[in-house]
This record gives C-alpha cells, sequence and structure tokens, in this order.
C-alpha cells in the first residue's frame, strides 16, 4: 500500500496527497505534519516504513469540502486520490488514482468559491522588458491575453488580483516571491508559442487564432499555451468549453496602477480589509454574478464616452422609471448561472446545481419582459429570452427537488425516459404485478389454488400442486419439485424476475447514464447560458448602481473631449455614508487651472477632498452617478496617487524610498489627461530635503506632466508657486481654535491657508501636555530663527538655556500657567492660593 501511495506521491511533490482509505482521506510524512499544522488536526504515527514510524492524519471523507476550502485559502494545492478498483474483488491494495487536482486558481466547487470575488488563475512570462499574460476563470470561462511591459506588472497583478499564479521555470522577480499569492513554476518549453497556437486551435477548432485579434509574436500566446495545459492536468484531463479567446488592450481602460488601486480603497482597504470600501459600499447585488461584475467594473473604468453614456443612460431609465423595485426581487431568485454553467462544461454539475439553473432559466423571460425596451436593455432581454428550450429540457429531466447526489438517484424526473419509468414501476409494483399475474393465470389455467411466489433461492415461481398439475399449460418450464407442488415460470415471470431482481441497480446506472447524457446535451448550449448569466449579472449591476445613486442622492455626470474636470459640491462616497454631515467640496481643472495646491492642518480633510475627486472621476468612467451635485469630465486617461506611506520591509524599500518610487513612476508617466493625487510629497526625509524635493517635483507635474494634480502639502513655502504658475490655484482647509479644542471646518476654500495647527492636533490626540508645551515653545522659537538661519541642523540645535528653563519649572508655576484667569470667579482665585502654597 505504501508502495502505491510514494508512486502516486512522486507526480505531486508539490501537493498535498489526500489518499483515500476507506471513509478517510489519509496523509503522510511530512504532507501529514503540514495539513496537521494548517488543519489543526491531530498528527499519529502508525506503522512503520523503511525502519521509520509513520506520520499521519486524516479527516473522514464526507466533510472533505470545508478542509479543501481552509487549505486552498492558504495558498496549498491538493491531489486528491481515490480508490477507485472494488476492494471486496481486488488481491493486494485496492487501485487507486489522482482523480482530481484542486489548486487555488482552478477552482470550480461553488463550496469552495468566495461568491463576489472572480478566482482567476494567471500565467506570466517576461522576455527581454516585455510580459506577456494570460488568465483565465475557470468559474466563468473567461479566458484572455495581453502584452504589456514588465515595469506595469504590480499595477497588472493589482487589477487582475489572481488566486494563483504560473510562470516559467528560472523566472526570477523579486515582485513574485514577496506576493502573498501561491507562485508554481512549470518547465519553460511549456511556454513556447508555436505549441501553444496549435494547442489552443485545436481546443478552439480554428484554423489559427488570428480570429481572436492573437498574432504569432504576441509574448502572451505562450502564457495562455502554458496555462491550458496546467488546467487540463488539474481537471484530470477534461477541459472546459470555453467561449473564445480575448485579447486586451491596454488603451481600453483608464489606467491605475498598483498604488492607486490600493489607495483609492477600491476593493480593498488599505490595511487589507473587505470593508468599508468603494465596493463593500455600492455591492447591494442581488447574485454573485452581479457583485463579481460590479468589482470588476469598478478595477476596470471605461475610457470610452459613448460607452459610457450607455451605461449611464441605462441607470438612468432604471430610476426615471423606477424600475428598481420591482427588478431586483426577481434578480435575487437567480442562482449563480455563471458558475453552474462552468461545471456543466467541466462535468462536474451536481443535480441542485441543474435545479436551480432551472428555476433560474424559468425566471428569465419574466425579468426580460420587465426591462425597459431601449438601449442597453435590448441587449440585455435578448440574452435573457435566448433559449426557452433549455429550460424545458431541464424541466422534463430532473425531478422537482433532485437528490443530492446521482449515485443515490431520484435525480430524473418521471417521464423522461420510458426504461427508467419502467424500472421505477417495477420497484413499486412488484406487489401489485404479481396480484394480477397470479389472477391472470388462475384464470387461464382454472387452478384456484395457483399461487405467484417469491423467495431468495428459487426467485419467482409459479406453485401449482401435484392434483392439478394436469391442467398446467405448456409454456410452464418446471423450477423447482417439492413435495406436494412443483414450481414454474414461465416466459412473462422470467422477464420480470430480471428486470425486477435489478431493477433497483438498473435504475441507478440508468439515471447516472440519463444524467451524463443531460450534461452532453446541454454543451451545446454553454455560451447562450454564459450570455444570459452575463445579462443577468449586468443588470444586477445597473439595477444596484440605480438604487445607490437614488438612496444616496448621486448625479449624472456630463462628458466632454476637452481637458476639463468640474465637480460642483462633490463628496467622498464612503466617508460620507460613516459620518453624520458631510462637508460637500468642489474641484475645479481648465486648461488655466491644472494643480490644485491644497494646504490645511492636519486632520482637515485634505486627503479625504483628493480621494474624492479620483473616486468621482472612477465612479463617472464605470457608467455610475456619482455623489455630487454636478459633474463635468473632460478626457482622463491614467489616474495616479501618492497617498501615505507605509514601509515595503520585504522589498527592502523603505518609507522614503516607496514614496520617491512611486513618485519617479507619476513624473515619468503622467500626462495632460492623467489625474495625479500627491499628498504631502517629501514628507518622508528631512525639512530641506523634503521641501526641496516638494517644489520641484511640483514645478515638474506643473511644467512638464500638465496633468490634472491635486498636491496637498505642508509645506507653506509651495503655496509661492501660485505667483510664478497661473496654471496654479491654492485652495485650504481651515479649522478654528476654541478655547482648548480645534474644531475643523472641511470646507475648501480658494486660497493658502494660514496656520498648520499640528500641535493642536497632537494635543487633540492625547500626546502629554508637557510635551505639547514644549512643542508649542520650540515653534516660536523656529519661526523667528530658522529659515534664515539655514542648514535643518538648526532644527535639532538644543537651546541649552530653554532646555534648562523648561526643566526647572516649579510645579507651582506650571499650575499657574493652566489657569485663566478671566474665568476664575473670586472663591476659585482663593481656592487657588492654597493650592499654589501647598506646592511651595
Ligand atoms: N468634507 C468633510 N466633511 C466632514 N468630515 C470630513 C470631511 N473631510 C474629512 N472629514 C473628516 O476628517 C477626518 C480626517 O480627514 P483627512 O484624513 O482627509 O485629513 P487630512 O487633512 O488628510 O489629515 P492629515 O494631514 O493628518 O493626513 C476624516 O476621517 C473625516 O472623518
Amino acid at each position: 500500500m505504501m508502495a502505491q501511495y510514494f508512486s502516486l506521491k512522486a507526480d505531486h511533490t508539490d501537493k498535498l496527497v489526500f489518499y483515500r482509505m476507506g471513509d478517510f482521506y489519509e496523509l503522510f510524512y511530512e504532507d501529514a505534519v503540514k495539513a496537521a499544522r494548517l488543519l489543526d488536526i491531530t498528527l499519529t504515527t502508525r506503522g512503520s516504513s523503511a525502519g521509520e514510524p509513520i506520520k499521519m492524519c486524516g479527516i473522514p471523507f464526507h466533510s472533505l469540502e470545508p478542509y479543501l476550502a481552509k487549505l486552498v485559502k492558504l495558498g496549498e494545492s491538493i491531489a486528491i486520490c481515490e480508490q477507485i478498483g472494488d476492494p471486496a474483488t481486488s488481491k493486494g491494495p485496492v487501485e487507486r488514482k489522482v482523480m482530481r487536482v484542486v489548486t487555488p486558481g482552478t477552482l470550480t466547487d461553488a463550496a469552495l468559491l468566495d461568491d463576489k470575488q472572480e478566482n482567476r488563475l494567471l500565467a506570466l512570462r517576461f522576455v527581454k522588458g516585455r510580459l506577456g499574460m494570460a488568465w483565465l476563470s475557470l468559474a466563468s470561462g473567461d479566458f484572455a491575453l495581453m502584452d504589456s511591459d514588465v515595469e506595469k506588472i504590480g499595477s497588472e497583478l493589482e487589477r487582475l488580483r489572481p488566486a494563483e499564479i504560473l510562470v516559467p521555470e528560472g523566472t526570477e522577480l523579486a515582485l513574485l516571491d514577496q506576493l502573498r499569492i501561491p507562485v508554481r513554476k512549470i518547465a519553460s518549453w511549456q511556454f513556447e508559442n508555436d505549441s501553444a497556437q496549435r494547442n489552443l486551435s485545436r481546443h478552439f477548432s480554428v484554423h489559427d487564432l488570428s480570429g481572436f485579434g492573437v498574432n504569432n509574436d504576441m509574448l502572451a500566446l505562450g502564457a495562455a499555451g502554458a496555462l491550458l495545459d496546467y488546467v487540463r492536468s488539474t481537471q484530470g484531463g477534461s477541459l472546459p468549453a470555453l467561449d473564445g479567446l480575448r485579447v486586451e488592450s491596454t488603451t481600453q481602460y483608464i489606467e491605475l496602477d498598483a498604488a492607486t488601486r490600493r489607495n483609492l480603497e477600491i476593493t480593498e482597504t488599505i490595511r487589507g480589509e473587505t470593508a468599508p470600501t468603494l465596493f463593500s459600499l455600492l455591492d447591494q447585488c442581488a447574485t454573485g454574478m452581479g457583485s463579481r461584475l460590479l468589482a470588476h467594473w469598478l478595477h476596470h473604468p471605461l475610457r470610452q464616452h459613448h460607452k459610457i453614456i450607455e451605461r449611464q443612460d441605462a441607470i438612468s431609465t432604471l430610476i426615471e422609471q423606477a424600475r428598481g423595485e420591482t427588478l431586483y426581487p426577481v434578480l435575487r431568485e437567480i442562482a449563480d448561472i455563471e458558475r453552474i454553467v462552468s461545471r456543466i462544461a467541466l462535468r462536474s454539475a451536481r443535480p441542485r446545481d441543474l435545479a436551480s439553473l432551472r428555476s433560474s432559466l424559468q425566471v428569465l423571460p419574466q425579468l426580460a419582459a420587465q426591462l425597459p425596451h431601449n438601449g442597453l436593455f435590448r441587449g440585455l432581454a435578448a440574452a435573457l429570452n435566448a433559449e426557452p428550450a433549455i429550460a424545458s429540457l431541464l424541466q422534463a429531466a430532473i425531478q422537482a427537488e433532485p437528490g443530492v447526489l446521482i449515485r443515490e438517484g431520484g435525480v430524473i424526473a418521471d417521464g423522461y425516459s420510458r426504461d427508467l419509468d419502467e424500472l421505477r414501476h417495477i420497484q413499486s409494483n412488484c406487489g401489485d404485478f404479481l396480484t394480477q399475474l397470479e389472477l391472470r393465470e388462475r384464470e387461464r389455467t382454472g387452478i384456484s389454488s395457483l399461487r405467484v411466489e417469491y423467495n431468495r433461492v428459487a426467485g419467482f415461481f409459479i406453485e401449482v400442486t401435484n392434483s392439478y398439475l394436469s391442467q398446467v399449460p405448456e409454456d410452464y418450464r418446471r423450477r423447482q419439485t417439492m413435495k406436494n407442488a412443483e414450481r414454474y415460470i414461465t416466459p412473462e415471470l422470467k422477464q420480470f424476475e430480471e428486470k425486477a431482481l435489478s431493477a433497483n441497480e438498473r435504475a441507478l446506472a440508468l439515471e447516472k447514464q440519463l444524467y451524463e447524457g443531460l450534461i452532453e446535451a446541454l454543451q451545446v448550449h454553454l455560451s447562450t447560458l454564459r450570455l444570459a448569466g452575463q445579462a443577468v449579472a449586468t443588470l444586477d449591476v445597473l439595477v444596484c448602481l440605480a438604487q445607490r445613486a437614488e438612496l444616496s442622492g448621486y448625479i449624472a455626470p456630463h462628458f466632454c473631449d476637452d481637458a476639463v474636470l468640474h465637480i460642483e459640491a462633490g463628496r467622498h462616497p464612503v466617508v460620507e455614508a460613516q459620518i453624520d454631515d458631510f462637508i460637500p467640496n468642489s474641484a475645479e481643472f481648465h486648461l488655466a487651472r491644472k494643480l490644485l495646491l491644497i494646504t490645511g492642518p492636519n486632520m482637515g480633510g485634505k486627503s479625504t477632498y483628493m480621494r474624492q475627486v479620483a473616486l468621482i472621476v472612477l465612479l463617472a468612467h464605470i457608467g455610475s452617478y456619482v455623489p455630487a451635485q454636478s459633474a463635468k469630465i473632460g478626457r482622463v486617461d491614467r489616474i495616479f496617487t501618492r497617498i501615505g506611506a507605509s514601509d515595503d520591509l520585504a522589498g527592502g524599500r523603505s518609507t522614503f524610498m516607496v514614496e520617491m518610487t512611486e513618485t519617479a513612476n507619476i513624473l515619468n508617466n503622467a500626462n495632460e489627461y492623467s489625474l495625479v493625487l500627491m499628498d504631502e510629497v517629501g514628507r518622508g526625509t528631512s525639512t530641506f530635503d523634503g521641501l526641496a524635493l516638494a517644489w520641484s517635483i511640483a514645478r515638474a507635474l506643473i511644467e512638464k506632466n500638465r496633468s490634472y494634480t491635486l498636491f496637498a502639502t505642508h509645506y507653506f513655502e509651495l503655496t509661492r508657486l501660485a505667483q510664478d504658475y497661473p496654471q496654479v490655484s491654492n485652495v485650504h482647509l481651515d479649522a478654528v481654535e476654541h478655547k482648548d479644542k480645534i474644531i475643523f471646518l472641511h470646507a475648501v476654500q480658494e486660497g493658502p491657508a494660514s496656520q498648520s495647527y499640528g500641535i493642536a492636533v497632537a494635543s487633540l490626540a492625547g500626546v502629554p501636555r508637557d510635551v505639547v508645551r514644549q512643542a508649542k515653545r520650540k515653534l516660536l522659537d523656529l519661526e523667528q530663527n530658522s529659515l534664515q538661519n539655514g542648514p535643518q541642523a538648526d532644527l535639532f540645535a538644543v537651546n541649552h538655556y530653554d532646555e534648562a528653563m523648561e526643566l526647572e519649572l516649579h510645579p507651582a508655576v506650571e499650575a499657574l500657567q493652566d489657569i485663566n484667569a478671566d474665568e476664575l470667579s473670586p472663591r476659585d482665585a482663593l481656592a487657588l492660593i492654597y493650592r499654589l502654597q501647598a506646592l511651595i
């Protein structure tokens, strides 16, 4: 048995092998140690092999799914090895075979997949600074490829968020090692274009791939070939019937680099949580398909205005005709058609998948009938109405509430197959048949004591007592002679016996065969079903966006082709949902106003303001309404952000290094149609270095990149840029100090800020009073001296006289500093004197 294990394990060294033994899946040796740790199950030892005790752990076969789910989430791949021989008849160990391999990127089981997230497998190859990528979502059947530059790898990974990555052996890229995504290395010959061209053409039954827009010199082609091979190997040799291959182009979408996707907290917060994000705010979709499509739209804002307007018009119609409320409950009844279809394609769909597909398909015409008759809806209605025959087929074939597993039966509907009906009929009407036969035979033979009976040894028989033997008809064949009677069989009874005895097994076998036939028959409808699934998802997202627009008072932005952005009374969609009184703010950019220099206190709302502009632009480009009073949006090709700072310790880059790398990327790539958000650039280094850098970066953005730029800074010196450049406008956020408190106004106003309030914010945050007080004094000191004195060293030069004064302050003097004489009543004043005296 162990020899068999070793030979199977040798083919799956990089996976955990689940080895079926009776009612358990067992793991051995290192696999057992790892699984016991990851799954928190007991590690035991049993017997020995080559003198070593065998470490093992196991899980009951019926609770496989949750364990698989846990391991796959942790990035592990699992080879599931089943017993395929019959333990009763096999000599030696029963035959076993790896029946499927579960890897993070090739999941299709409903139980293992996250409803709201696309599960993608991505293959990458790098050649001379170029990047070839191909990705496939087995669950939705989307298969795409694209060539790009190696520098884009970060943003592409952030955009596609793969569950698993394949690269050719020998690929060295530090970024890949730092990812939390499992990376699998595959023989590099599998990435060759020629074999990929052949493989893919064969798979899609086409002469060559040019019909998909794929050229033979695309790097991504080899990646697509390797990807398809890998998927085939995990699915036990069968491949999903994919609709086709899509070549994605960088010019289709507004480009968002990796930092921007993170900073804007589109689907994940900066801390890596799933809420609150733009997606978590918007996602009220009725179906998992809708949620996944919404996440996709948010990561793929469109550039072409006419496509955006199509979506926007559809949302407007839904709002005007108040369709959302009636469509939503219908959408809720629809199952995850996309994923069921993929399981049909992989021939792993379960009976209940087909039952939910049937009930969903039955709802589709109703959904289509409720759609408005214009624009996008026409195409959607056509996709929803596509093929009523599929629903009828499923209706005829599958029971109303089918059993869970086909091998247990109770799946195929009565009336679908004559043979099956008959077998079932035999099972349930055995008694009836025998009584009727008995009556008929008594009548035919005139033997009133004739009996039709059954026993396990003789099977079915007709018994005639000896005194009536002369009346036995010719077609009776003797089966057994008893003392007082003879037992006979007739051809009819024989036939019945054969049917009855094996009816149950045969019914099960036939059901399985019919089920497989049904799955086969559905293969030709896969594209139709996928299109219907996509139509449901699109409708779901449109309804969701329409409802959000109404609920939160969003408006439809206007688009134009000029270099203009004009947002009136805009709001940050996520922050506004979390606080009571959000203050709306406007933002205006045009040729003569391209950089807004934002100053104001910490906590004043600078980051919120900048992000809200980017989020409004992003939402506008997915076709959504936006949180503003009005918005006019010109051409935007890219969004860049340099917000916040975090160490990239794993990547060996300090906070400042990360900051400057991101800045370099912006300065090298931003153009006049880019939206650039720069938050406190330069703060990661010494004041004068930082100021000097911020100054020159701002100038480059104005003179060279000429992007729409929001530039927040604490360096007041930069506000002077507005005097040199007419395209620069100063805006600021304000706060007022009231007694010991500081109140933030959150309203963006023209002109530079007058004060920074940093120390007041520190006090608000609970920095000890002594420290705050010293800081105030130091500030005065610095304001008087530092800038004239030049070098930054002065900033930290200790003024011994001051320090000595600080340290030697008498407690009574400190107490006196804290009082407000005007507010003291005579009685409080007297009490104070007593207190002071006690301090001396
Ligand atoms: N327009 C607004 N209306 C109401 N509250 C707001 C508004 N903008 C920001 N706030 C509130 O102020 C808080 C701080 O905002 P934000 O982080 O944008 O400040 P900041 O100026 O960037 O601060 P820092 O300079 O310290 O990074 C937010 O968490 C939010 O609660």
